[in-house]
């Protein structure tokens, strides 16, 4: 492979001017110039991103790690994470970690190894372990995505899960609802829990009681959407409306449902949550919370961005504000005043 030293050689002039050339960092005659180009494209020559790094001491790629990619939800603030550091021009460097404690050992070694500037972290659950981890590493600048707690080495990110529950819930029961069931994402995690506790909270505050079979505990799957749902509606005394919260589970339940016989939203209204891509061409079109996935990896880089480029120390906590997004899934409730 061809080295800068080669296209000097080449073209006849030094390694700093190549430098200048190649960086613009100072001027130079055009048919200096031109003899320079001529060289690189003539040697397939491409500046060592290794060699610049050891000379400015930084590597411009963030390390992010990662939950698992193969999920919607996550895929999509993956997506924006990786559209956002492209427009920065830095590289992301995706760990998918599977809430395993030894992959995250292991990606998060490697990523110090390659000196990552930065770290977005994204790993769902946060035990003791994990956390450990996270300080040990603390001298690599940090942002955790999903996680409320200030940790006092890193920034974070307050995505108002609460809010989003208590929306889903206030706009079933403003529209006539009051035998309100619900399939949570996990309760280890943290958007699954605050979303849930945030619905409960609804119902508490309109004096609503929920029946203890109608509060499935599940994870972000389909599938357990879907068996939520079968055991839902196969009860004696089946709800009005249902809040999933999450829209990968939600597409488990509206399949079911389906499966059932019923029909949503007339036998049974359904909510989501995430606004995830595809429950606008959900049957029906999924009533959901947008959880802002695109500001979410926007803020997060930014924030991660001022703590490398600015060498600030303290930590800083932003806020997401989730938002209802009324499509089809959910029709007016017997107790609907009008
Ligand atoms: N694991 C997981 N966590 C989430 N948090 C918000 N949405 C999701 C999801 O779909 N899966």
């Amino acid at each position: 492979m061809a080295t800068i030293k080669d296209v000097a050689k080449h073209a006849g002039v030094s390694t700093t001017t190549v430098s200048h050339v190649i960086n613009k960092t100072r001027f130079v005659a055009e048919d200096t110039k031109a003899a320079v180009w001529a060289a690189i494209k003539e040697l397939s020559y491409s500046p060592s991103a290794v060699a610049r790094s050891l000379k400015v001491n930084n590597t411009k790629t963030i390390g992010l790690l990662a939950t698992a990619s193969g999920s919607p939800y996550f895929a999509e603030v993956i997506q924006a994470v990786e559209e956002a550091c492209y427009k920065k021009g830095y590289t992301l460097i995706l760990c998918n970690t599977q809430n395993d404690l030894e992959k995250q050992q292991a990606y998060l070694a490697m990523l110090a190894q390659k000196r990552v500037d930065g770290l977005l972290v994204m790993c769902s659950e946060y035990h003791p372990p994990l956390l450990s981890l996270l300080e040990n590493n603390h001298a690599i600048p940090m942002m955790v995505m999903d996680w409320n707690k200030h940790s006092g080495f890193t920034d974070n990110i307050e995505d108002n899960g609460f809010h989003g529950g208590y929306l889903a819930a206030r706009y079933l029961i403003e529209r006539g609802h009051r035998e309100i069931a619900t399939i949570t994402g996990q309760q280890n995690e943290f958007t699954g829990r605050e979303r849930h506790k945030g619905f409960l909270h609804a119902l508490k505050e309109a004096n609503i009681d929920i029946l203890p079979e109608w509060i499935i505990e599940a994870d972000f799957q389909p599938q357990e959407g879907y068996d939520g749902v079968m055991k839902l509606m196969k009860l004696k005394k089946r709800p009005t409306a249902l809040f999933c919260g999450g829209d990968v589970i939600a597409m488990g339940a509206l399949c079911a449902a389906g499966d059932m016989g019923f029909r949503v939203p007339e036998d049974i209204s359904v909510i989501g949550y995430d606004n995830i891509r595809h429950t606008r061409f959900y049957n029906p079109p999924l009533t959901t919370i947008q959880q802002p996935k695109e500001s979410l990896a926007v803020m997060a880089l930014d924030m991660l961005l001022d703590r490398i480029i600015n060498k600030r120390e303290t930590s800083h906590s932003i806020e997401l504000h989730p938002e209802l997004v009324e499509r089809k899934s959910v029709a007016d409730g017997p107790y609907l005043k009008k």
